[in-house]
């Protein structure tokens, strides 16, 4: 049993078929046993992901910045919500009390969050696996662009091979599973 990191979409005008995505991940990772660790906001997918571990009996830990607790966007049902001083700091505390981290779709925070650990991971300050879920191709475009980086000499292969790129929920967790052994 590990604590999976999620980092998803905030966005409250997605398409249902994404929010239902994180919904499918809390439940999944609940049902296994895994405790959600996440940005502790209740909008968006990352509201649903916490929603959907909790309806399967799974502990949710959530870290959030003061700043966006004032602005009403914490997920106050948690059962643990740690309140950080900023942005940088919610992310350490995040990468620290996690032992593995999933990128389901997102826009900018996501993107930041997933960058933030996986060069981290190619600089050996942490040895936690770095999945990437690429639900119905969303981030086919990005993957085939980061494909280049090795060829060109912008990133070697080893730490290519260090993010898990995969296209369904179970095959994601499986491969965390997998890693953590
Ligand atoms: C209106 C309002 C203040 C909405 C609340 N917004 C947020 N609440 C909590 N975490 C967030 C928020 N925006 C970005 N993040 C962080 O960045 C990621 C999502 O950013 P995005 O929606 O992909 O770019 C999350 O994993 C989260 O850790």
């Amino acid at each position: 049993m590990a604590a999976i990191c999620v980092f998803c979409a905030s966005s409250r005008t997605l398409d249902q078929r994404w929010l239902d995505l994180a919904t499918v991940t809390g439940g999944e990772l609940a049902r296994r046993g895994h405790t959600l660790v996440s940005g502790g906001g209740c909008v968006g997918m990352m509201g649903a992901v916490a929603d959907g571990a909790r309806a399967a009996g799974g502990h949710t830990l959530g870290i959030i910045p003061q700043a966006l607790v004032d602005l009403e966007v914490a997920d106050l049902h948690a059962d643990e919500l740690v309140i950080t001083d900023g942005m940088a700091s919610r992310k350490t505390a995040m990468i620290d009390k996690s032992d593995a981290f999933l990128t389901l779709p997102g826009g900018l925070g996501t993107l930041d969050e997933l960058f933030e650990v996986w060069t981290m991971a190619t600089l050996s300050m942490h040895h936690k696996p770095v999945v990437l879920l690429d639900q119905d191709g969303f981030y086919s475009g990005l993957v085939n662009w980061l494909n280049g980086l090795a060829p060109g000499s912008f990133a070697r292969k080893p730490a290519m091979d260090l993010l898990v790129v995969v296209d369904s929920v179970p095959a994601a967790l499986d491969a965390i599973e997998a890693r953590l052994g």
